[in-house]
């Protein structure tokens, strides 16, 4: 039997103080899928995650988790991944990349200071391994706040899957990285997010470009509904991209399969 799909939307609308935020979402997210959501400032793309991850309670419709509507958030809530940069500010910069990584099996910041339960040889070792895996050993002993944007947003993500979630949601990761280390992060990106069995990944981003090959199925959101959603190159067309942000293209042109936009 197939697995059930990771993210169901059924009719989800939410509404907060007389706002309404999101309206009529249907979106299905299925296992090994990984997703890029898209839309204008405001548009309600938050909202939608923190509906998704159990932070908010759907005003109208439902949202199954694993085929089911999952009554307890705490629990949901430690078996999503959910990686900002502003994640990186709760992170003791004298900690390790090692220490840092292990605290996400535990739930909590930092490490040295908390008196609650201890990690043990085999979180360690855990730890390591998913440095490992994702191709960053050489970061192991490299205090956190030493680490370049890039590097944290790798050990972030490391930490994320110490708490194997069956879901991972990166928002905007490349928020004020230079071109360059924005580059060899989606590089890396793209190579885990293909080759390891990790978990199903959604990437929020203003910028097409990061929509690396991997992530293949984008949704677009405007005013809180869905426009477009599907695979990635079928979805973020010209005509569309100009209609939702309200502004002119050149053209979109695809490059090593990404679409690179050249604004008017
Ligand atoms: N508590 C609230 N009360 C009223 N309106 C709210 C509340 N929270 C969010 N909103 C509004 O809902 C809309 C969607 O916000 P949301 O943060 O989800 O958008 P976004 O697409 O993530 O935006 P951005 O790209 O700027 O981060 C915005 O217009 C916002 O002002």
């Amino acid at each position: 039997m197939s697995n059930p799909p990771i993210l169901e939307f059924e009719n989800v609308g939410y509404r907060q103080q007389q706002t309404q935020i999101l309206s009529d979402i249907n979106w299905m997210l299925d296992d090994g899928e990984h997703w890029a959501v898209l839309g204008p400032n405001g548009s309600g793309k938050t909202t939608l995650l923190e509906v998704a991850c159990g932070y908010l309670w759907p005003s109208s419709g439902r949202v199954l988790r694993l085929g089911e509507e999952m009554l307890d958030l705490r629990q949901l809530r430690r078996s999503i991944g959910w990686v900002t940069s502003e994640l990186a500010t709760k992170i003791p910069l004298e900690e390790t990349a090692l220490e840092t990584v292990v605290t996400g099996r535990l739930s909590q910041w930092g490490l040295k200071f908390f008196l609650g339960d201890q990690p043990s040889e085999q979180d360690f070792a855990d730890a390591r391994a998913l440095l490992s895996q994702l191709s960053c050993s050489h970061l192991v002993a490299k205090p956190f706040g030493v680490l370049s944007q890039g590097e944290r947003q790798q050990v972030l993500i490391a930490r994320a899957r110490m708490a194997e979630p069956f879901l991972l949601v990166l928002d905007e990761p490349c928020a004020g990285m230079d071109p360059g280390v924005r580059e060899r992060f989606l590089g890396w990106l793209n190579e885990v997010v293909s080759k390891t069995t990790g978990p199903t990944t959604i990437l929020v981003t203003h910028h097409l470009e990061e929509i690396v090959p991997c992530i293949s199925q984008t949704l677009m959101l405007a005013e809180g509904r869905i426009v477009a959603s599907g695979r990635t190159h079928e979805v973020v067309t010209k005509t569309r991209i100009e209609e939702v942000y309200q502004t002119s293209l050149y053209k979109l042109e695809n490059v090593a399969g990404r679409l690179w936009p050249l604004w008017k």
